[in-house]
């Protein structure tokens, strides 16, 4: 579904990622794990067109997309939750949703499929957005990304900062839309959020992935962590 092969991201004269490659299948929850400034955020980044990419491709279900502009891949059916979630503030929750349907010209029912997932949303669509609380706010993030109808979903932390029952919901949204087929890159820096999500997890160390593995070999071993995270 998406590939992503050795792929160099540079800022200004430092070369950031350094040969970056992953695939993420339809189906499967596929985990960025490593250390701060490992190059997490700029795979995401470098994907949806916002970094300076050098060699390298990025590729869905065979297209080549890197040389696209950033303004034509959501159409592509690739969404993006990013850190800091980056809504509008000031528009309510049902104008943030309407950005996301006429991006890709969504049909009407993507809006009720995607309202089912997020009760919480449905019951506040007139609210300003700036209003919501931190939780709802990366509900609403992530229900803007859905709203584009994606085949693939790249979400980036999205349980930082949320008290237990919204990670909760997070997460089982993310399993939901698994189930569902979509193709979820997922950068997640708490251990136990990566192990009840992820179905393979990849570890980037100086912008490349160093090691990928099915999710049961690092519950197998927990060492992998503090090798290429510094934890556990
Ligand atoms: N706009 C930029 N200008 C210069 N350097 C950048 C820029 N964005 C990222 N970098 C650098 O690229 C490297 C990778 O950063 P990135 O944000 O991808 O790391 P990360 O793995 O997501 O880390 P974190 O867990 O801290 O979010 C870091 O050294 C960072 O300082």
């Amino acid at each position: 579904m998406l590939e992503v092969s050795n792929l160099d991201v540079y800022h200004g004269s430092s070369k950031t990622l350094q040969g970056m490659s992953l695939t993420v299948e339809k189906g499967e929850v596929l985990c960025l794990l490593g250390r701060n400034g490992a190059g997490k955020t700029t795979t995401l980044r470098a994907i949806m067109g916002f970094a300076k990419t050098g060699a390298g491709s990025i590729r869905l279900d065979g297209t080549e997309i890197s040389a696209l502009p950033a303004h034509e891949r959501p159409r592509l059916g690739i969404g993006y939750v990013p850190q800091g979630r980056r809504l509008f503030s000031e528009l309510t929750v049902r104008e943030n949703l309407e950005i996301g349907m006429t991006t890709r010209r969504s049909p009407p029912r993507v809006l009720d499929e995607t309202l089912a997932l997020f009760p919480r949303l449905q019951e506040r669509l007139g609210q300003v957005s700036g209003t919501l609380s931190g939780g709802e706010q990366q509900m609403l993030a992530t229900a803007r990304a859905l709203c584009l109808d994606p085949k693939v979903i790249l979400l980036d932390e999205p349980t930082e900062g949320l008290m237990p029952s919204m990670i909760a919901t997070i997460r089982d949204v993310v399993l939901t839309l698994r189930n569902q087929g979509k193709a979820i890159l997922l950068v997640e820096q708490r251990v136990e959020a990566v192990l009840s999500i992820a179905d393979r997890v990849c570890f980037v160390e100086n912008g490349k992935a160093q090691a990928v593995m099915p999710v049961e070999a690092l519950r197998a071993d927990p060492s992998l962590l503090s090798r290429y995270v510094g934890v556990g």
